[in-house]
C-alpha cells in the first residue's frame, strides 16, 4: 500500500495546527450560545469567521482566548500563546503610542520590552506617530495601536474580534496588508468580521458560524461554489438554511 506522504496524487498534508479547538459548547443560562464547534488553524493561516449577528463569533474568539471557560470541549493551545484584540480598543487614549506600548509590554511581563516595543512601532508601521496621543490617531491608527498591543508577547496565534468595523475602506486595506504580513511571517490568524468581500480577498478559510454551530468550513471559492461564484449569495443561503433548522 502506498502512503500519501509517497502518493505523488495526494497533495502535501498543510502544516499542522497551531490552534486546535474541539467540541466547544457554551451555554448562557438556558441559551447555547456555542454547540460542539471545532476549528483548526495552521501557522501562516488566515481564517475568517464568518455568521450573523448573535452566531457566536465572539463567544468562540473568547474561549479560544482563554477569557471564558467552555461547558464542554478543549482548546488545544494554551491561552498565554494567544495575542487577543478585542473589538473596542482597550488602550489608554491620553497616552502616547509608545507609552501604551511600554505600559502594556510590563504589565504582560513582556522580555526585554524596550527592544519589543521598538519592533512593534516599525512592525504597525506607528514609527512617525509613536510620541503622538492614541487620542489623536485616526480610527485606522488607533486599531493599529490595539493590534500592536495584542502582538506585544511575540503570540503565534493572533485572535481578531471585527478588527474592520470602525475603518473605512483605505484604512481596512492597510490594517489588511498589516495583517497578510503577520501571517506570512508565520503567524496563524483567526478573524470574525461581517464583512464577506474581507473575507474573499484576505482569508485562506473560512469558518461560517450560524446559531452556534458550524454551517461550512473552506475556502471562500469552495464556498462561492455553492451559489455561482457568488460568495455573498453562499453566506446568505447558508444562515437562511442554518436559521431554518433552528
Ligand atoms: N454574557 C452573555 N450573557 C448572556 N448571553 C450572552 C452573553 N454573551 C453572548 N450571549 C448570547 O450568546 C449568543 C452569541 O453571542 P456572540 O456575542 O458570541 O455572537 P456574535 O456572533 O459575536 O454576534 P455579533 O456579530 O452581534 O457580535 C447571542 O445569542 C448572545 O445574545
Amino acid at each position: 500500500m502506498t502512503s500519501a506522504a509517497e502518493d505523488p496524487a495526494v497533495p502535501a498534508a498543510a502544516s499542522p495546527p497551531v490552534l486546535r479547538a474541539t467540541g466547544l459548547t457554551r451555554r448562557y443560562r438556558d441559551r447555547v450560545a456555542l454547540d460542539d464547534v471545532g476549528l483548526d488553524v495552521a501557522a501562516g493561516e488566515i481564517v475568517a469567521l464568518l455568521g450573523p449577528n448573535g452566531a457566536g463569533k465572539t463567544t468562540l474568539l473568547s474561549l479560544l482566548a482563554g477569557l471564558q471557560e467552555p461547558d464542554a470541549g478543549e482548546v488545544g493551545l494554551p491561552p498565554r500563546q494567544v495575542g487577543w484584540i478585542p473589538q473596542q480598543p482597550a488602550v489608554y487614549r491620553r497616552l502616547t503610542v509608545r507609552e501604551n506600548l511600554e505600559l502594556f509590554a510590563r504589565l504582560d511581563g513582556v522580555p526585554d520590552a524596550a527592544a519589543r516595543v521598538e519592533r512593534m512601532l516599525v512592525e504597525a508601521d506607528l514609527v512617525d506617530r509613536a510620541d503622538d496621543r492614541v487620542g489623536d490617531l485616526s480610527g485606522g491608527g488607533q486599531q493599529r495601536v490595539n493590534i500592536a498591543v495584542g502582538l506585544l508577547a511575540d503570540p503565534p496565534v493572533v485572535l481578531l474580534d471585527e478588527p474592520s468595523s470602525s475603518l473605512d475602506p483605505r484604512q481596512r486595506e492597510r490594517m489588511w496588508r498589516f495583517l497578510t504580513g503577520l501571517a506570512r511571517d508565520g503567524r496563524a490568524l483567526l478573524s470574525s468580521t461581517h464583512d464577506v468581500g474581507e473575507a474573499e480577498r484576505y482569508a485562506d478559510r473560512v469558518v461560517v458560524l450560524v446559531d452556534g454551530r458550524v454551517a461550512f468550513t473552506g475556502t471562500p471559492a469552495a464556498l462561492a461554489a455553492t451559489a455561482g461564484g457568488d460568495l455573498l449569495r453562499a453566506f446568505v443561503d447558508l444562515v437562511e438554511a442554518g436559521e431554518a433548522e433552528a
